[in-house]
């Protein structure tokens, strides 16, 4: 498989760059008259796919609310990722995983390795035992052409007061944005190791210049931010940046075309890469 940033550059290239969340809530299961169990689960999310997966570069669902009903929920999230590659999406899926490196290399099998029933393209990573302690995750998806965004600025306030702590003169965050942009040094089109920064953060006195990579942007529509809080925050590295929305697209289901459109409308209001 080609490298992950040179599968996302084209992606976006064709499909532009939004990341559509795929969030089953208890409360949006509730709202679209499903129950709130693994059959609902399983009608919502796939019917996400059907409506999003032909046309939107990239979907991004959420572990959590599919881990929250067992064993039934993961195989539910077998699927969406099967079914959304299939469709031509590529899936990130978020489960910010982070441990120790030797139980990081066996997170790594469970999301990077080819042929694990749960493989992405990318997966969402916590550096906070240590951007180091990553490693098995990021050599092994550079090896399968796979792709990472690690957490560095997060959209949620109580994030600041590890991500803007200082260490040695530098926020923890620049920390990792440097360490990442370390990895993308010499990649074209784009390297693979990826970044989360919130799209709510304000004026986050990064430094993303040497990236080379792409970057995350959650917090668009329910966690207020629109289209200024992405120029604010990204500036002139907008054009590596892929704004998340999850609840804003999803509050316009269950019905497919409905669904879809509100994914275009919010794509379409994106600038274009
Ligand atoms: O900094 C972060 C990192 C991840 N998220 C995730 O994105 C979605 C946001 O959902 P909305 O409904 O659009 O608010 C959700 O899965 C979060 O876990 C984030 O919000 N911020």
């Amino acid at each position: 498989m080609a490298p992950f940033g040179a599968r996302l550059t084209t992606a976006v290239s064709v499909r532009g760059p939004l990341c559509a969340g795929i969030d089953p809530h208890p409360g949006l299961l509730e709202a679209w008259g499903l129950p709130v169990d693994a059959s609902g689960l399983e009608r919502f999310a796939l019917t996400c796919v059907e409506a999003m997966a032909g046309e939107i570069a990239v979907l991004k669902p959420q572990s959590a609310f599919f881990e929250a009903f067992g064993s039934r929920g993961i195989a539910v999230l077998e699927r969406v990722v099967a079914e959304s590659r299939d469709a031509g999406a590529l899936v990130l899926l978020d489960v910010k995983r982070g441990d120790i490196g030797s139980t990081m290399a066996a997170y790594a099998q469970a999301y990077l390795a080819d042929g694990s029933p749960l493989a992405a393209d990318a997966v969402t990573l916590s550096p906070y035992l240590g951007f180091g302690s990553l490693a098995p995750a990021l050599d092994l998806a550079d090896r399968t052409g796979r792709g990472v965004f690690v957490l560095a600025m997060t959209s949620n306030p109580e994030g600041a007061q590890v991500q803007r702590a200082l260490s040695d003169d530098r926020t923890i965050a620049q920390a990792m944005v440097d360490e990442a942009a370390a990895r993308n040094a010499g990649a074209s089109p784009l390297g693979s190791t990826g970044l989360v920064i919130g799209a709510t953060v304000g004026d986050s006195g990064l430094d993303l210049a040497k990236l080379n990579g792409p970057i995350l942007a959650p917090g668009l529509g329910a966690q207020g931010a629109g289209l200024a809080e992405l120029r604010t925050v990204f500036g002139g590295a907008l054009r590596h940046v892929l704004p998340a929305s999850s609840r804003d697209i999803l509050r316009h289901g269950p019905d497919v075309k409905a669904l879809r459109a509100a994914a275009l409308r919010v794509r379409d209001t994106l600038p274009v890469h």
